[in-house]
């Protein structure tokens, strides 16, 4: 997993932007998922070339799984989906990505338009732990330097929170500490930080693995609620998960000394119940990886 740099940099997944725009009040939500393609996706750290000719067609208001074993290039491909791996001071790629038909990395197009549209949940909770629970929801507007007015500001933050169903749980604390929560609150809050930025796809690496078992259901209950308005791509180890929250699998593997690529994809059931490649057999009844 690779996510250290941009944890550290970029808790909301959004930086580098520059505070330099002021967008209106953000309009009344409708759903606004968009279709997400990659178009032969090739991806380098220094000369080494990580991820070969990977397509994979996103469609929008569902859950994409990106299932496969450790180092296969799931979390480069996933960081790529939103313009992450290019922080890497080496990493390199081909190939394009578009959203909605828009190639997000023509150069005409400004990064930070690829950042609003698509945003990162990662595998660590990572909410600002001195910020109160509230600021936390509006800390992705404010790194996107999108004002909005007070009285906006509470319904947004109820908006926001209410669908990674948390606001229940919160709504009488709302100036503690994001520290002051759980784990798998901690996570739904950086879900609803995520969402507040109203981002029409969101891609979460391995968004479950810190969390126990009633929290992991919880934030999968939070997945499946908010899919029909946003586009989920989610990196995952965990079959089970893949099989309850997912609506289609790409599974990518790694031969040995060679770049990762999408071995099989398709409806999570195909998958799963009727791989047509033995690898994916293998991988899906837990024979490796
Ligand atoms: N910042 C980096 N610098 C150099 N190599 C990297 C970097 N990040 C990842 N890699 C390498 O790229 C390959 C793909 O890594 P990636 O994290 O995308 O795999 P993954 O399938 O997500 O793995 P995991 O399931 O363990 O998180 C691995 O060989 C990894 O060592």
């Amino acid at each position: 997993m690779s996510a250290e740099l941009s944890e550290a940099t970029d808790p909301t997944g959004v930086l580098p932007v520059f505070v330099d725009e002021v967008a209106a009040t953000p309009a009344p939500r409708v759903s606004t998922a968009a279709t997400l393609e990659a178009d032969r996706v090739s991806a380098w750290f220094g000369q080494r070339k990580v991820l070969d000719r990977v397509s994979l067609d996103i469609p929008a208001g569902r859950v994409t799984a990106l299932i496969g074993p450790s180092g296969c290039g799931k979390s480069t491909f996933l960081r790529i989906l939103n313009r992450m791996h290019e922080l890497v001071p080496s990493a390199q790629l081909a190939g394009e990505v578009r959203l909605d038909g828009q190639d997000i990395y023509d150069p005409e197009r400004r990064l930070t338009d690829a950042r609003k549209a698509i945003g990162m949940v990662f595998q660590k909770p990572n909410p600002f732990p001195a910020m109160s629970i509230a600021d936390n929801v509006l800390a992705g507007l404010k790194i996107t330097g999108t004002k909005i007015a007070r009285p906006d500001r509470e319904a947004l933050i109820e908006e926001s929170l209410t669908r990674a169903g948390l606001w229940n749980e919160v709504k009488d604390r709302l100036k503690q500490p994001g520290s002051a929560l759980s784990g798998g609150q901690q996570q739904r809050l950086c879900i609803a930080r995520s969402l507040a930025v109203r981002p029409r796809v969101l891609l979460m690496d391995e968004p479950c693995s810190a969390l126990d078992p009633t929290s992991t259901r919880v934030v999968e209950e939070t997945i499946g609620e908010i899919a029909a308005d946003v586009t989920i791509v989610i990196v995952t180890h965990n079959m089970q998960q893949a099989q309850r929250v997912s609506d289609q699998c790409a599974f990518f593997l790694a031969a040995q000394g060679t770049p990762g690529v999408i071995v099989e994809h398709g409806p999570t059931d195909v998958v799963f119940e009727n791989p047509q490649d033995q690898r994916t057999s293998d991988y899906v009844n837990g024979r490796f990886g």
